[in-house]
């Protein structure tokens, strides 16, 4: 019988030989590390999976090929990543030219051998930038990205300028807080005793930054507003409300509008998002649709709607904060609401693909680390709800197909 690192070695093997063949058959790029490497592969569905197998079995191959001791001394420096973020210093190097390390220094007002050190480490880790000749930088298909795209400068700068700083003081404020408000956070221990929201209140561009990267990471397919529209009745509705709690500047109903032309939708947010939404940014033809109303979800629900709406927001919550919000809904609560919660579900270990189940575990870990919340599996789900209220009963729990978010589809039972 072939051993297990044969096994993943053929599976790699024959992968990667579907999607070189895909690739040369209809004139693609291969993947590269150069700077016109390419940002996409454009694999059909049945290639993307055998992408994705191979990532699964080359993590598997390279971390059983590792001793145990290779395996407890993870390089986990994203120090490197801060800084490259911190100086911009993507966009300090030429787009198809080079700049010497002393240049980059200079340009970023910093030690030089500090420099190389930094752009070094994030060639060999994580394949950002290139030394074509000794002393000399130039672009990776990697740090172009962050020249052309602010998503992925966002995306970084939240990542290494912010959230890195409180992994490191996670336990810490584990330690010092045993608690669980946002306000007791490696976050907050990282930024002057400011809890993630309190932080974005008062620093508009660690806000703006926030929202940019979230743009970036809502606009993949697996995190797409249709898991919601094609996976709940909402044309059966007629002339229902539906309202967004948290529902940013609208993205969600505004997708959800034309499926249920005869809806309402109202979007309730803090007073500072409602005062920036640009109406528009909306679709002209579900804009009329669409309302905006500013409401704390910590406060006593005031619109008696067919459906309440909560996208990633739990996640951000503790169980007890998930309980208070949950209960504030009641007083407008009609027999019969359904109440639809968006968000990461949590699979049972060693159930997904690994590289899946590692997105998701690092997903937990990080809403540890910035707002003392979690995220959860189908049973937390069912627990908060019955604790806010035997009343709420939970229909399904589920992620739909081709969705990196689950469905908690909960209804408002009769007295
Ligand atoms: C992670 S974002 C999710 C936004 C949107 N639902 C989505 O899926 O993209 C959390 C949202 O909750 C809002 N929020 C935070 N605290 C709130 C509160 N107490 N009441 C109402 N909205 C709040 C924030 O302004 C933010 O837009």
């Amino acid at each position: 019988m072939a051993s297990r690192i044969a096994e993943l070695a053929a599976l790699i093997s024959s992968n990667t030989q579907k999607i070189d063949e895909y690739l040369a058959s209809n004139s693609l790029p291969r993947p590269s590390f150069e700077e016109d490497g390419p940002v996409k592969l454009g694999l059909p569905a049945e290639l993307e999976a055998a992408r994705s197998a191979t990532l699964n079995a080359t993590a598997e191959l390279e971390a059983l090929l590792k001793t145990p001791d290779d395996l407890l001394r993870p390089i986990l420096n994203g120090t490197s990543l801060e800084a490259i973020s911190r100086y911009d210093m993507a966009r300090k190097v030429p787009v198809g030219g080079t700049i010497t390390f002393e240049e980059l220094a200079e340009q970023c007002g910093l030690y030089e051998p500090d420099v190389r050190r930094i752009i070094r480490f994030a060639i060999v880790h994580h394949f950002i930038f290139r030394e074509p000749s000794k002393g000399v930088v130039a672009h990776s298909a990697a740090s172009r990205r962050l020249v052309d795209d602010q998503g992925a400068r966002d995306g970084l700068g939240v990542m290494f300028d912010d959230c890195y700083q409180s992994f490191g003081r996670t336990v810490e404020a584990m330690e010092k807080y045993k608690g669980q408000e946002m306000a007791q956070t490696g976050w907050a221990l990282s930024h002057n005793g400011m809890s993630l929201f309190e932080t974005f209140g008062k620093v508009p561009a660690k806000a703006k930054r926030f929202a940019g990267s979230m743009a970036a990471f809502n606009a993949s397919p697996m995190m797409s507003h249709k898991h919601i529209a094609t996976n709940f009745p909402w044309e059966t509705l007629g002339e229902a409300t539906a309202v967004d709690l948290g529902g940013s500047h609208g993205e969600l109903c505004a997708a959800l509008a034309p499926t249920a032309p005869k809806m309402k939708f109202i979007v309730q947010e803090l007073p500072r998002t409602v005062q920036s939404v640009n109406r528009d940014a909306l679709p002209s033809a579900v804009a009329p649709q669409i309302e905006f109303m500013e409401h704390d979800f910590f406060t006593p629900q005031t619109v008696t709607a067919a459906v309440y709406i909560f996208r990633q927001i739990f996640h951000n919550w503790a169980d007890s904060n998930v309980i208070k919000i949950l209960r504030q809904l009641i007083p407008a609560l009609q027999p019969g609401a359904r109440i639809l919660v968006h968000d990461l579900l949590l699979p049972e270990p060693g159930k997904l693909p690994l590289m899946m189940e590692r997105q998701i575990r690092a997903m937990d870990m990080l809403m540890l680390s910035i707002c003392n919340a979690r995220e959860r599996d189908e049973a937390d789900w069912r627990q908060v709800f019955t604790e806010a209220d035997p009343r709420f009963k939970v229909l399904r729990v589920f992620t739909p197909k081709g969705s990196a978010l689950g469905l908690v589809d909960a209804v408002w039972e009769r007295e």
